[in-house]
């Protein structure tokens, strides 16, 4: 089924699509009528039969259909679901590190295919001390901490850039056509917001910070995807050599 039908259908929901068979299956008994009477070429007039035809099919469509449409309904959340699961990191919402590396493949094809070799940054990020946090405020707390950070970074990345959880508690970024600076921008941000909030976990009131390393490639092999993220991570390694909360640069004449 195409997507624009799925659509469609979820729109009309389980009543209006139960309405809308009723309709057409009423229509469809009263051609069938017409064409049966006509081909046997019976002696007796086919509208006496509609007002019968007319109530039995829309006595006996909804209650068939109620069921049929509901089982569709119910096996398309359940696809939607799936497909979620293959995606996404349910607990952060950001795409799981299969799924982003997927969409950041097919995002560089398509440049491969337009012969458009744009500048592309990436930003990883990994949150300062979670160990810590565990440690002193439970595991619960720490996936507060990272429910948060995820809602941050979420709020900050517009489409049709994405993020993506690469691991634990290491996220990416993929910022399509744009330079390092607009990448220091963004960072700059997450850093800033990551700092001033707290977030309240069984009466307690956690602060935490992140460490981002960036760097930036141009073009559109997958292995300089790979490369550049390898040189964002040395870049956030700086960052937490140096005492952590804050970003850094990965520069392509560093070696
Ligand atoms: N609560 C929670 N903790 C997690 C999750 N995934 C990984 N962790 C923990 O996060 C910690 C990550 O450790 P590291 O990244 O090595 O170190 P860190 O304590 O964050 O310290 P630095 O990264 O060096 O600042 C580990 O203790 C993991 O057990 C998660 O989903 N929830």
């Amino acid at each position: 089924m195409t997507p624009l039908v799925r659509m469609s259908l979820r729109k009309l929901g389980r009543v209006g699509l139960v309405f809308l068979l009723t309709i057409l299956s009423t229509i469809f008994a009263i051609i069938l009528n017409f064409s049966i009477v006509d081909w046997l070429d019976f002696a007796y007039l086919p509208e006496q039969d509609i007002v019968v035809i007319c109530i039995i099919t829309m006595l006996v469509t909804p209650l068939l259909s109620w069921y049929l449409v509901g089982l569709f309904f119910k096996i398309d959340q359940m696809e939607v679901q799936m497909a979620r699961l293959a995606t996404m990191d349910s607990m952060t919402n950001t795409y799981n590190r299969g799924y982003f590396y997927e969409n950041s493949k097919h995002y560089l094809s398509t440049l491969l295919a337009l012969k458009q070799p744009n500048q592309s940054s990436l930003l990883v990020l990994d949150l300062d001390d979670l160990k810590r946090i565990n440690d002193q405020f439970g595991h619960a707390g720490g996936d507060q901490v990272l429910i948060a950070f995820s809602k941050i970074v979420l709020n900050v990345v517009q489409e049709p850039n994405f993020v993506g959880r690469l691991g634990g508690d290491e996220f990416v970024v993929f910022l399509k056509e744009s330079s390092l600076d607009d990448a220091q921008a963004l960072a700059t941000e997450i850093v800033d917001r990551v700092r001033s909030i707290k977030v309240e976990s069984d009466g307690h009131s956690i602060s935490f910070s992140v460490s981002v390393g960036l760097s930036s490639f141009t073009g559109y092999d997958t292995s300089d995807l790979d490369k550049a993220i390898k040189s964002a991570d040395s870049a956030l390694y700086d960052v937490k050599r140096s005492g952590r909360n804050g970003y850094a640069v990965y520069y392509a004449n560093q070696k």
